[in-house]
């Protein structure tokens, strides 16, 4: 049997002095698709860094059998691409430049790019819906343009894992559903493994295989959409009102207003 594309087990991160994430264990086999969900400040973005190789982890984390820790930098890049929640923007870099950045594991130190790493860029800025854009300073952009410019770096990185940050956050609808569909349409074609965050419950039982529900740096339910979107794993781990609809490809989660202010409202805004 092949070994999973992600294996994370009883990962322990401690930021500042202060345990984050307590002991996750979670394997993703190739081609799933996870989403991990969870309240703010659970630790999903914490545990995204950390399988993407972007924490100190020792064995815990190990990416198609190999310790991530034991993958030098740029076989890392072939193998996983991260799209962080707000990646850094550099300083007056064109859109098509940051694109090209995908590129960098494919070109040789001090190389420049070929013909088909500027084919991969504009391929992917075209799938994005983003086709003109690649002469402008990427500082200009709308977020949601700016969004989708990080996910095309990511795709033109060509990688096997997809570790995507709430990738749609800023989107509104019909790229969401877009830049979804496209996620979903690379994953099939070229057998991609997608691990990601959502806040958007109903669009992560959509699209994910399965859902793994995090809770204070601790996995609290795991399993296929339905197993983990019931009213009352969402009551007890997000103090949220909601009702559950059974919608045709996956649970829809509504929030509905509660009868009376839940205990500690306040404390939460
Ligand atoms: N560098 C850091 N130093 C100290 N604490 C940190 C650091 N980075 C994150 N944290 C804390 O770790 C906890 C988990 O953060 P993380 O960003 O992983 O949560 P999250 O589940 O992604 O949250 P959200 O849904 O709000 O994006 C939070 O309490 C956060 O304040």
């Amino acid at each position: 049997m092949s070994a999973p594309a992600v294996a994370v087990r009883d990962l322990r991160v401690q930021l500042a002095g202060v345990p984050i994430l307590t002991g996750v264990d979670l394997s993703v086999a190739a081609g799933e698709w996870v989403t991990v969900i969870g309240p703010n400040g659970a630790g999903k973005s914490t545990l995204l860094r950390a399988v993407g190789g972007l924490l100190p982890t020792e064995d815990a984390v190990s990416l198609f059998g190999t310790p991530i820790q034991q993958l030098r930098r740029r076989d890392r890049a072939r193998v996983v691409a991260t799209v962080a929640q707000s990646p850094v923007v550099p300083a007056g870099m064109s859109v098509l430049d940051y694109v090209l950045l995908g590129r960098t594991p494919y070109i040789a130190p001090l190389g420049r790019e070929s013909t088909a790493d500027l084919a991969a860029a504009h391929d992917v800025l075209d799938r994005l819906d983003l086709t003109g854009f690649h002469a402008r300073e990427l500082a200009t952009l709308s977020g949601g343009e700016r969004q989708r410019v990080f996910l095309a770096r990511a795709f033109a990185q060509g990688a096997t894992l997809l570790l995507l940050d709430e990738p749609t956050s800023a989107l509104d609808i019909g790229h969401q559903q877009d830049v979804l569909e496209l996620v979903d349409q690379l994953r099939r074609a070229h057998g991609l493994t997608v691990v990601a965050t959502m806040h958007d419950l109903s669009i992560a039982g959509e699209y994910a295989d399965r859902l793994v529900l995090l809770a204070d740096g601790q996995v609290a339910a795991v399993g296929n959409p339905r197993e983990v979107l019931t009213t009352e794993l969402l009551a007890r781990h997000y103090r949220a009102t909601v009702k559950v609809i059974d919608g045709e490809r996956g649970p829809l989660v509504v929030p509905v207003r509660p009868a009376s202010a839940p205990d500690g409202v306040l404390g939460r805004c």
